[in-house]
């Protein structure tokens, strides 16, 4: 099998059961397309991160295929899968794990170009090889003043820090762009502005996005077709537009209370 070019990503029947018996993640297909946001929805404990984890190949699936343009995950041997990995990139739930307490935001921020010389991305051109220059303009994408390069990461809110790994996964121009609970640790009112920030960027960058949440609000909000997540299975899939037709799910009906009132 073999992805067609606008398809980043391509999930066939992948399966992953943990050493204690549990099938996190059973049969899951998916395809993420160029510029698009796939939405994943489910509750707690449905397999949505073991899912992003397989999807970025930290977790080895036990069954099933996994493709990324063109290149296979599943069988890739770890050179392989570094040179993968720069296409796709990750923002989880809690951005001061994400971030090492002990550097400055200036080389957290840095790592992955720093990591990867030979990356030149097109918004960078003009200031890639100026190191100090090129955080301040990421800084800048993510709206956060040029001040923070030489602060730790205990001197920024939640919302700050969130921006920080963001600009970081944008960085090296990926393909796409998994994002697992972004904004599930931060306050209410910082959240809205993290995904307004997200969608703005995902429109100027033309990155594809894998949007995982327990919120459908959030998920509707963010993506352009929706998969929901039941005990490791995909239960129901459809364009954002017929998220209330008749037809859904029985259990994509009982999500929808959050729109409720
Ligand atoms: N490392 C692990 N070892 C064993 N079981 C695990 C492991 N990680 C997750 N699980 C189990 O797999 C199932 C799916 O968990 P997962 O974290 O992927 O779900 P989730 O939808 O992301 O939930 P949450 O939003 O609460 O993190 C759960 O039953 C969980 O207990």
């Amino acid at each position: 099998m073999s992805t067609a070019g606008l398809e980043v990503l391509v999930s066939k029947n992948i399966t992953k059961q943990y050493s204690s018996g549990q099938i996190a993640v059973d049969q899951v297909s998916l395809v993420i397309k160029k510029d698009e946001c796939l939405g994943i929805v489910g509750e707690s404990g449905s397999g949505k991160s073991t899912l992003a984890r397989c999807l970025l190949a930290l977790e080895k699936v036990d069954q099933g295929e996994i493709w990324f343009k063109n290149k296979a995950l599943h069988t890739a041997s770890k050179e392989d899968l570094r040179s993968i990995r720069r296409g796709v990139q990750a923002v989880f739930q809690n951005p001061a794990a994400s971030l090492n307490p002990k550097l400055k935001i200036i080389d957290s921020l840095m790592e992955p170009l720093d990591f990867q010389k030979i990356i030149q991305p097109a918004f960078l051109i003009g200031t890639r090889h100026q190191r100090e220059k090129t955080a301040e303009h990421l800084l800048e994408m993510v709206e956060l003043p040029s001040k923070y390069l030489t602060c730790y990461p205990h001197e920024l809110s939640g919302g700050e820090k969130q921006r920080v790994t963001i600009a970081r996964a944008i960085s090296i121009e990926p393909s796409l762009i998994i994002l697992d609970e972004p904004t599930a640790s931060l306050d209410v009112s910082v959240q809205a502005k993290i995904l307004n920030l997200l969608k703005d960027l995902q429109q100027h960058l033309g990155v594809s996005y894998l949007f995982i949440s327990h919120d459908l609000a959030a998920v509707n909000f963010m993506s352009d077709r929706i998969m929901v997540m039941k005990q490791g299975q995909i239960v129901d899939q459809f364009s954002k537009y017929d998220l209330f037709s008749v037809k859904r799910n029985p259990y994509t009906k009982e999500l929808l209370h959050v729109f409720e009132g």
